[in-house]
């Protein structure tokens, strides 16, 4: 477990940001923490706030008793993660947990410089375009897949979509459920890096096995899931017939087989695109949501510490 101090310093820095939440009616406050807090303090430091108060750290087991205190916890399994992706994963998460708006403004303060430190306060004032699809979207299409096991996966293609690997664009397919069935339509395309783990180290619900899928996704075939978020195989070719289907302009062998095996089956199929980094998940043959990688969407900038040199700052004026 990982605590951060709640030091003399970093708690007029907590002040500063419920401060200026309230003189600015932000949406929420977002407290992005290297651990787990006093969380009945930060509750008494943020009373009169009354927004959400949004504590996010890496690992869920520091989150115990933020709930119960009245905050709103968020696990964020970032934690080797550059401070901009974290704070950016933080508020994609606060917005899936309809924490916040996806136009709202929230106050962040977090460790920007050093860890442990809190050092900096953002006002920050999110993109519309920020769309990130919400738990009430999923349930819409949970009739055969939990919605617990559906989201893990919902969240792990989004997360291919929208980071690849190692700079380059990955696509992939999920197919979850019904999996006897869907194996009956589906062919080894190569060593199935899975076959032989125990259950326990294939479920997609575990932040490793997830790591391990990014990987995986790399190579040819998709991942045939159980409902319980089980890999029961993966690199699989899908082979079923699309003669009765139609189907966006552009879209490839992937996305055919991933929308015919729906149609054969009661699966849920997840494909990434690789090209566009698109989420699209079918059932029943068709498309039954769309989401686009955000962070095309949301720019952040880096800090620049370096004031405008003389010149640049001459030829603007
Ligand atoms: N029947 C299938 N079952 C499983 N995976 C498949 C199948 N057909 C194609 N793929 C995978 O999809 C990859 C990309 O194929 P293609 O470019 O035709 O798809 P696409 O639908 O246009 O997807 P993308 O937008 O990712 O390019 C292939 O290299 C292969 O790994």
């Amino acid at each position: 477990m990982a605590t951060q101090r709640l030091t003399k310093h970093n708690a007029a820095m907590v002040q500063a940001a419920v401060a200026l939440a309230k003189k600015r009616s932000a949406d929420a406050l977002l407290l992005l923490l290297d651990g787990s807090l006093d969380w009945k303090r930060i509750a008494e430091m943020a009373d009169g706030i009354e927004k959400p108060v949004i504590v996010a750290v890496d690992a869920a087991d520091d989150l115990e008793g933020a709930s119960e205190a009245g905050l709103k916890p968020l696990a964020l399994n970032k934690e080797k993660a550059p401070m901009l992706e974290r704070l950016q994963h933080a508020l994609l998460e606060a917005a899936a947990d309809e924490f916040i708006r996806t136009n709202g403004e929230v106050v962040a303060v977090y460790s920007g410089f050093q860890q442990g430190r809190l050092d900096s306060i953002s006002h920050l004032q999110l993109d519309e375009r920020m769309r990130r699809l919400t738990t009430r979207d999923l349930q819409m299409i949970e009739s055969r897949v939990p919605l617990q096991t559906l989201k893990a996966v919902v969240d792990l293609a989004a997360q291919i979509g929208r980071e690849g690997r190692e700079g380059k664009p990955v696509g992939t397919l999920f197919v979850v459920g019904d999996t006897r069935k869907v194996l009956e339509h589906s062919n080894d395309s190569g060593v199935d890096p899975f076959r032989g783990y125990n259950k326990n180290y294939r479920n997609l619900l575990d932040a490793k096995v997830q790591d391990d899928a990014k990987e995986i996704a790399q190579l040819d075939g998709a991942f045939v899931v159980g409902s319980d978020g089980v890999i029961e195989r993966s690199r699989q070719m899908l082979e079923v017939s699309h003669e009765d289907l139609t189907m966006t302009k552009g879209l490839g062998a992937r996305h055919w087989a991933a929308a015919a095996v729906t149609r054969k089956t009661k699966a849920i199929s997840v494909v990434v695109s690789q090209s566009t980094g698109t989420v699209r998940l079918y059932q029943d043959g068709n498309l039954v949501m769309r989401i686009e990688p955000m962070d095309k969407a949301v720019t952040w900038q880096e800090f620049n510490f370096e004031p405008p040199s003389k010149k640049s700052s001459d030829e603007k004026s």
